[in-house]
């Protein structure tokens, strides 16, 4: 990403850019005529400290897992020529702060609406942490590891094939050709779009100002008129554990791991560490899966949920339920895990997965009135605005539901409501797809939901292993469910357990949300490719009719 030096940092509306070598390393008390003010002063130095803190605390922010560079060629700079005059003094009409998924789409909207934008981040590449440590390395990471488990079972190769633990940071090899290959996809429409990316760590001075620190430890301030704030998230690290030790991992740190285990204790037993639950069994590592409730993700519909609790089990995780941290030990090679129950797990490392923290604190929020709440995340009306008029914010920073995929819908429709148009809406559907081996896939609503709203429902299902595409290609197990209206036939929610659900669900989606089209008979009469795993569907819809009298 390139990065924009101090020389760049031409005013051409008549207000003040600052730069200066930051205090902490220079030692020297900044030149007072560079600031507007003594508690603005403070504010600096405090978000100075505050950002260096999250630095240190924090590396794998600013270092993606793929070092080769790919930088933004387009030199886009405030020299340039504005698209359009809005009518205010600022020299932005719009800053950006983060180049994730939900700063990559605001930004496009409003360059395409003709505003002048500015987007920040501390990376050296764009894509965010979506694409250099959460959705796209453990994407690729899952699918190299069944791509092995595949390869495992085909007796083409067993014989020929020594069984052996491969460390998890060369099975990753795939994944840093895919974030490559994505950051390049995403610097070009940077460029195309000639959008000017900074890299460094922005905060706030006041509601028109950040402050941004350059890599090279230099200050400057720049001035806007609107901001959206996709600052995104990282993992939630309790104070009792060390994250510094060699054998405590989170989700960041994990891809980074250059030793083979034999055992592996995953505490949280949320997307993610279901997730990975499926990665570390796939590489034959044994699993202690520590979950702070009864249930697998509970939110799932009951079915689905006890489906995959009983994979897992077959697949040698040991799912343990109710459990809580008391707290753990460390040595030089294993980690022994206390829980308040009283059982103690050995183990040769930890992944901690319980939870995620909006990444506000180096913002500097104090000096424009706003508070995040204690996960750090930001609270925003329908629209996406905050509490403050001029500021918005989309993505993980605002909780709900912290996906890529409503990430880069919220971005987009924040700059629409930014800029005004009439017909921008809020993300309010989102499905859920959990990349499980096998994938977890629904949308709408669960059994149980629909039993506690006492709606006279009906199920239809369609089980994998009588499809004749799924025969084709080894799928042993997986359903689909269908559940709807018994009297109008509507379809009320659609659950997919089984290899390649998160693509089947956008087939339910899209017929759920074209209402007058949305019935069960969409699905007895319209005819499909065959043999296809959409014939689910067909399946499932019979399956449900013949339920009905
Ligand atoms: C292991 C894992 C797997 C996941 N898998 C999936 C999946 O399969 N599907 C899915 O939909 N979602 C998945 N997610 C969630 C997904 O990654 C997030 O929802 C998504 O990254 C959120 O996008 P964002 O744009 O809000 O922020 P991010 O992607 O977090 O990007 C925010 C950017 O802001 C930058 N930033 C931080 N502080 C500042 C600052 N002060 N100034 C400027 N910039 C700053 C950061 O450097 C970062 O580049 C996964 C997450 C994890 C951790
Ligand atoms: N396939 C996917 O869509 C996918 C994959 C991985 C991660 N993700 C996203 O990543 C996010 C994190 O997943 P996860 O499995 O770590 O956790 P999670 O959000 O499922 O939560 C796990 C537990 O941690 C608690 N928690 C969450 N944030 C906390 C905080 N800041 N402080 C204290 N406790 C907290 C929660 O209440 C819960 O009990 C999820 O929101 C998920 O949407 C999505």
């Amino acid at each position: 990403m390139g990065t924009k030096k101090p020389s760049d940092a031409t005013n051409d509306i008549g207000k003040d850019i600052h730069t200066e070598v930051s205090n902490k390393e220079s030692g020297r008390v900044p030149n007072p005529e560079h600031t507007e003010g003594k508690n603005k002063k403070q504010n600096i130095e405090q978000t100075h400290e505050q950002v260096t803190d999250d630095v240190m605390h924090h590396p794998d922010l600013i270092n993606p897992l793929d070092d080769t560079r790919i930088d933004i060629k387009s030199g886009y700079t405030k020299d340039s020529r504005r698209l359009k005059g809005d009518n205010h003094d600022y020299e932005y009409d719009a800053v950006v702060l983060g180049a994730g998924p939900a700063g990559e789409a605001a930004a496009m909207k409003l360059t395409k609406s003709g505003k002048k934008v500015v987007v920040i981040d501390p990376r050296d590449q764009v894509g965010g942490n979506s694409t250099h440590v959460g959705t796209i390395p453990s994407k690729a990471l899952r699918q190299s590891v069944f791509n092995l488990i595949n390869f495992r079972r085909d007796p083409m190769f067993t014989k020929a094939m020594e069984y052996k633990q491969v460390p998890l940071n060369r099975v990753l090899a795939n994944a840093r050709k895919v974030i490559r290959n994505q950051v390049s996809t995403h610097t070009r429409f940077y460029e195309r779009n000639r959008i000017e990316v900074i890299q460094g760590w922005a905060s706030f001075i006041d509601a028109h100002t950040l402050r941004v620190e350059t890599d090279d430890n230099v200050f400057e301030t720049i001035t806007f008129n609107k901001a959206i704030v996709t600052v995104g998230s990282r993992p939630y690290r309790p104070e009792i554990l060390d994250f510094n030790h060699p054998r405590v991992f989170d989700s960041d740190k994990i891809l980074q791991m250059d030793y083979v285990v034999k055992k592996i204790i995953i505490y949280g037993a949320g997307v993610i560490g279901c997730e990975y639950a499926s990665i570390f069994t796939g590489l034959g590592y044994k699993v202690d899966l520590i979950n702070n409730q009864n249930q697998l993700l509970s939110y799932l519909d009951s079915e689905i949920s006890d489906a995959i609790a009983h994979d897992f089990r077959q697949f040698g995780v040991l799912i343990r339920s109710n459990e809580e941290i008391d707290h753990l030990e460390t040595h030089d090679d294993y980690v022994v895990l206390h829980l308040k129950s009283g059982k103690r797990i050995k183990s040769d490392a930890i992944l901690w997965s319980n939870g995620r923290s909006g990444n506000t604190e180096g913002l500097n929020l104090e000096a424009i009135g706003l508070k995040a709440n204690s996960r750090g995340q930001l609270k925003v009306d329908d629209t996406y605005c905050t509490e403050i008029e001029n500021i918005y914010a989309a993505g993980d920073v605002i909780g709900w539901p912290s996906l890529a995929s409503a990430a880069y819908d919220q971005g987009r429709c924040a700059a629409a409501f930014m800029v005004g148009d009439s017909d921008a809406e809020p993300v309010s559907s989102v499905p859920t797809g959990i990349y499980t081996i096998p994938e977890i896939s629904c949308i709408g609503k669960t059994e149980q939901e629909l039993t506690d709203e006492k709606v006279p429902y009906e199920v239809g299902q369609a089980f994998f292993k009588h499809l004749a595409r799924a025969q084709i290609i080894g799928e042993r197990s997986g359903v689909l469910k269908i559940l709807f209206h018994r009297d109008t036939l509507e379809i009320l929610g659609i659950h997919c357990y089984g290899n390649h659900a998160s693509e089947i669900i956008h087939i339910g989606q899209a017929v759920m949300k074209c209402k007058s089209n949305n019935t069960l008979e969409y699905f007895v009469n319209t005819t499909f490719n065959y043999p296809t795993m959409a014939e689910a569907y067909r399946v499932a819809a019979l399956n449900g009719l013949n339920r009905v009298f």
